[in-house]
């Protein structure tokens, strides 16, 4: 069977992986994000020899993926120091002469779980990963949104708590979605790290709140068929019936499907491929890149 390459790019870690068309990974790395040539030389290195017939890289962004821009593949615009402008795909190429998918690890995600987890066999999905930052991607009528350039789905705007104090963090809007609810505003706000909060806090009454302003927003502007929830913050399970109420009490009977009103159980849930989502969108992505090129 025919073997792809992947490439999770975070902002922490990029993990590199090889897989197969039914979606096993059948091996990956974890390397550090320094610099991008540390990064990419230690990704290429790890490529080297593995017999890949084509290679996905999702990515943190933002990120230009507009295939007739001259600056396709490459980061655009970032505070992350040593990044922005960085051309990752002129990088890979200069390695590997193979097809090569690109875009957001989030929309990666999506893809992924379409093709092999929670949203196998759907057209359609959102995939909305609440970690160090929160990010949106979607698969709609079985592509990958883009436009202008990728969606942006964590600065959305939402209506404040009424009893939140904190300003958030969002460096570009202050108390955009990200801003208020990503994992370090959970962690400023009530001053102790995400995890030692029990589930009975405060927090995560606020947490719902604002998670759920998001996803009715998103379930009204692209009526994705499923609802993906992943990142760190996340692990707190307990979040998913509360996000799910809330979504409920917001929608207030307006959108008139079952899955909204009777199946919300299996219409809001955590990513089909667990921690692999990244890295199996990735792969997704490197077998239609093969399939494109066919
Ligand atoms: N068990 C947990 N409960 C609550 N919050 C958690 C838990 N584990 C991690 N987090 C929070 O999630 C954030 C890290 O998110 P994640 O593990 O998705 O990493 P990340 O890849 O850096 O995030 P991003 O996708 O934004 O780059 C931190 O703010 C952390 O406090
Ligand atoms: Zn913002």
């Amino acid at each position: 069977m025919a073997l792809y390459g992947a490439i999770e790019g975070g902002g922490t870690k990029f993990i590199c992986g090889v897989g197969n068309e039914e979606g096993a990974i059948l091996d990956f790395i974890s390397i550090p994000t320094t610099t991008p040539e540390e990064t990419l030389g230690q990704a290429m290195a790890y490529f080297a020899g593995k017999g890949i017939e084509a290679i996905g890289i999702g990515t943190f962004g933002p990120i230009d993926v507009n295939p007739s821009s001259p600056a396709y593949g490459s980061v655009t615009k970032t505070p992350k120091p040593h990044w922005s402008g960085y051309d990752l795909i002129g990088h890979v190429k200069k390695h590997l002469d193979l097809p090569i998918g690109f875009d957001t690890d989030v929309n990666a995600a999506a893809l992924g779980e379409t093709v092999w987890g929670a949203a196998k066999g759907l057209s359609s999905c959102l995939y909305l990963t609440i970690g160090t930052g929160i990010g949106g991607g979607a698969v709609v009528e079985g592509k990958m949104v883009h436009g202008l350039t990728h969606p942006e789905m964590g600065h959305i705007s939402v209506r404040r708590h009424p009893e939140d104090t904190y300003e958030g963090f969002c460096p570009f809007h202050s108390d955009c979605l990200e801003g208020l609810a990503a994992g370090p505003a959970v962690e400023k706000r009530w001053g102790k790290k995400a995890y030692e909060l029990d589930a009975s806090h405060d927090a995560w009454r606020f947490q719902s709140y604002y998670v759920a302003q998001a996803l009715v927003n998103y379930i009204l502007i692209l009526s994705p068929e499923k609802i993906i929830l992943g990142g760190g913050v996340m692990n707190q399970a307990h979040l998913f019936p509360l996000i799910r109420a809330e979504v409920q009490r917001l929608l207030n009977g307006y959108v008139y499907h079952p899955a909204v009103l009777e199946h919300i159980d299996d219409y809001i849930v955590k990513p089909g491929l667990g921690d692999k989502a990244g890295l199996s969108g990735a792969l997704a992505l490197a077998i239609r890149a093969a399939e494109q090129r066919k």
